[in-house]
């Protein structure tokens, strides 16, 4: 068991089975965590995203940015065309160019989950879908697992849902616990098999580093398949202190439990230098284990065209006109 893991109150012995016994045993563990050092964590992400990616590496990084790309769009807006130009993009980004990776995920509302399902077929990228009355998460728990239900039953691969910020922040953590317990087994198809469930933060609503890193324990602890920041419809979504400080903790939970959890940040991400920095947290904090888009995902709408951008600017040696990529 890690030093984090060992330390927390509750978390004696064989794991954290125990743990969410009651709300005094939830309680006692998360606010047992260690304290953030915020400065050492704002210091060491800004440190690790001064690290330069060059020619080779750089090429190779680009792919696997958009390898691990949920290319998304979460608009009112959004309609069964908009929807299809995006999968077709998701699997063929740069039509000039077949080398180019497919991305992860294409992530859309439960009522898009049909129509991108369709488009996809056969192509192996997953359709994800966020639910939980996304974005802002505020509706009863017959509401959040219909809405989840009606993503699974379309087809959706991947669950994206959204804690009750309210609940975390007024401390009913056992509540925001069993939320996410329900909405896994609402997550579950009749052939025993199960869609992938992310859970978001959303981080720039949760006040503290402290929360940040109770929210990740209380989520890993409850059975999210992946951590993620954001739902990019706040001010502040991913950043790297967040991001970093959320590695940290699957890092320490799979060295607690043997449980590997993904990471997603979202939000904001619009540029390669960006991706680049998260890819170089990842890799230092990380490693290997967690470089792939089993384990790490970038959740953005328009990152995309810009890896693409630099790609060809590595293959031939200057950018393309505005007409290159497709504007989303
Ligand atoms: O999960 C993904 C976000 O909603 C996308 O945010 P973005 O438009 O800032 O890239």
């Amino acid at each position: 068991m890690s030093t984090l893991a060992a330390n927390a109150p509750g978390a004696t012995g064989g794991g954290l089975a125990d743990v969410a016994a009651s709300e005094a045993t939830l309680r006692r563990f998360l606010h047992g965590l260690p304290g953030v050092d915020q400065v050492g964590l704002e210091s060491r992400a800004a440190t690790l995203g001064t690290r330069s990616i060059k020619t080779t590496a750089k090429a190779f990084a680009i792919d696997l940015a958009i390898s691990m790309i949920d290319l998304t769009t979460l608009e009112g807006a959004d309609t069964v065309g908009k929807v299809r130009s995006l999968c077709a993009k998701g699997l063929s980004p740069d039509p000039s160019d077949r080398t180019a990776p497919q991305v992860a995920a294409i992530c859309v509302y439960p009522d898009m989950v049909a129509t991108a399902k369709d488009a996809l077929r056969g192509s192996g990228i997953q359709v994800a879908s966020v639910a939980t009355a996304f974005p802002s998460g505020r509706a009863g728990m017959p509401v959040k697992l219909a809405d989840t239900a009606e993503a699974v039953a379309a087809g959706a691969d991947e669950i994206d849902m959204v804690i009750d910020r309210g609940a975390f922040l007024s401390g009913r953590y056992l509540e925001v616990f069993e939320e996410i317990r329900a909405v896994k087994e609402a997550c579950r198809r009749p052939d025993g098999s199960a869609a992938h469930l992310k859970v978001i933060f959303e981080t720039g609503e949760l006040q503290t580093y402290d929360n940040v890193r109770r929210a990740s324990w209380l989520t890993m602890i409850a059975g999210a398949d992946f951590i993620k920041t954001s739902t990019g419809k706040v001010a502040v979504n991913a950043t790297p202190p967040v991001t970093l400080l959320m590695l940290e903790a699957v890092r320490d939970f799979r060295a607690a439990t043997g449980t590997q959890v993904g990471v997603k940040p979202a939000g904001g991400i619009r540029t390669t230098k960006d991706a680049m920095k998260y890819l170089v947290m990842v890799n230092e904090t990380l490693g290997d284990d967690w470089l792939s888009p089993h384990w790490f995902r970038f959740g953005a709408s328009s990152l995309l065209n810009d890896l693409l951008m630099q790609r060809q600017k590595l293959r031939t040696g200057r950018y393309s006109g505005p007409d290159y990529v497709t504007v989303d």
